[in-house]
């Protein structure tokens, strides 16, 4: 196994960690707070595994100091974390709500006061329901509306975050919910969906011309999420297959972000159910942004049958997801190959498995070899020359996990529901020895 330190990364390199909005805080009808569409998934039966939701979550809502002393303590310069729309904007349209946007004040401020630097996401899937109850991201205006919350958030925070990145994963937030159906809205509508992907694209772009007029000193980008993929056999039915998903799942979002246009060869594929593009629509995608983040957990393997394959000599996370650390040098080396990029952050990586409290400690050896194992191929593609500004490990805690509800666990800290309790795991203990260390004299 290949052991990192510090030196193995530049100077300038940034280390954090990672949450959400929706995942962590809880609170969800605290000081005007309207529901969102993952309030309103999480009461539809079957939706949750556990039949949970993120009423309460991590409770961050209330213990957001204790969790900035938290992440302060693991010795890392960021942290990444996300607006939760509805608070700010209770409708998705109209009246501002002051007292969501103190609560986030109050945390970057609290940042700022560690000497940690925020980098906010403005939406990692927590919509308004009003804007669904009128179509959600299959709606234009949504689009429209997004610059507008966009706006309402920069002028309250203004530079003192660091980082502004657009959306979380316009994937996930189209094909994921609309197509495949299980996140919220959990539509099954392919046209429905390439409506919203396009839509999502539309509102990053619209934001973007916003947050350059508002936060000119920001820095500003979205975040997708990206995986290698890798044809099943060498037969040319299955790198035909491999080619389509990569069309269909990283190029489908990074050709309108970066080059202006969408892949032809899906676009072609998707027939009548591509989504109405008005002339000005790509450029205002394809504006220039300061930063890619992607999000990384693991690889494809795909054949022409359609059966996803499972390696036998490759181990999996509690996610069924396979360890395959390659992947990530393999897709940040294709990126800098194919594309004209900003530098790029590690936004997302890590892994859920089953931890077991045992006393006051976790001893996650399996989460901390793949982390080790993903930074390793992270400081080898900056070695070959990709810009790589820095890392965020998934998560911070313990968190709702979407539809695993809380089944899944992938902080490095662990939660106890129970009582709240945040216990450091072992991962907590190695990656502050890394992202802490003192940065070698040069
Ligand atoms: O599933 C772990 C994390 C989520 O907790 C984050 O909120 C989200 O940004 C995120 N994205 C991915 C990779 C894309 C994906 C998400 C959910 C389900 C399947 C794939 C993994 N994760």
């Amino acid at each position: 196994m290949t052991i990192i330190t510090r030196k193995d990364f530049p100077e300038y390199f940034t280390f954090g960690v990672a949450t959400s909005s929706y995942q962590i805080e809880g609170a969800t009808s605290a000081d005007g707070r309207g529901p969102s569409i993952w309030d309103t998934f999480c009461r539809e039966p079957g939706r949750i595994s556990d039949g949970s939701s993120g009423d309460v979550a991590c409770d961050h809502y209330h213990r957001w100091e204790e969790d900035l002393e938290l992440i302060s303590s693991l010795g890392v310069q960021a942290y990444r974390f996300s607006v939760a729309w509805p608070r700010v904007q209770p409708t998705g349209s109209g009246d501002i709500n002051p007292l969501g946007l103190d609560f986030y004040e109050r945390l970057v401020d609290g940042m700022l006061e560690r000497g940690l630097d925020p980098y906010l996401t403005l939406y990692h899937w927590d919509l308004p329901q009003p804007l669904q109850d009128v179509g959600g991201w299959a709606n234009r205006d949504t689009a429209y509306h997004f610059a507008e919350y966009a706006r309402a958030v920069a002028e309250r925070l203004g530079e003192r975050v660091k980082s502004y990145a657009t959306l979380n994963e316009p994937w996930c937030s189209s094909i994921l919910s609309y197509q495949i159906g299980e996140h919220a809205p959990g539509l099954r509508n392919r046209k429905l969906a390439l409506a919203a992907a396009h839509h999502l694209l539309l509102g990053h772009g619209e934001a973007v011309k916003v947050l350059r007029e508002v936060v000119p000193g920001a820095a500003i980008g979205t975040v997708l999420n990206l995986n290698a993929i890798t044809p099943a056999t060498s037969s040319e039915q299955d790198a035909a297959a491999a080619r389509f998903e990569d069309g269909a799942f990283n190029r489908w979002f990074l050709d309108p972000l970066l080059r202006g246009e969408y892949p032809a060869d899906v676009w072609e594929a998707y027939g009548d159910d591509v989504p109405q593009v008005q002339p000005d629509d790509l450029e205002t995608i394809r504006q220039p942004i300061d930063f890619l983040g992607v999000n990384y957990y693991s690889r494809s393997v795909v054949s022409a049958d359609g059966q996803q394959q499972r390696p036998s000599d490759s181990s999996y996370t509690d996610m069924g997801w396979e360890v395959y650390p390659q992947g990530l040098s393999d897709l940040l080396l294709r990126l800098k190959a194919d594309y004209t990029l900003p530098p790029i952050y590690i936004t997302e990586n890590g892994a859920a498995y089953k931890d077991t409290l045992e006393g006051s400690a976790v001893h996650d050896a399996e989460r901390v070899a793949y982390l080790q194992t993903h930074l390793a191929e992270v400081a080898s593609a900056v070695r070959q020359g990709v810009k790589v500004n820095g890392y965020f490990a998934w998560s911070l805690m313990d968190n709702f996990e979407w539809a695993h509800g809380y089944s899944k666990r992938f902080g490095l800290v662990y939660v106890d529901y129970g009582d709240q309790q945040r216990i450091l795991k072992d991962s907590a203990l190695w990656y502050r020895g890394l992202a802490g260390a003192k940065v070698p004299e040069l």
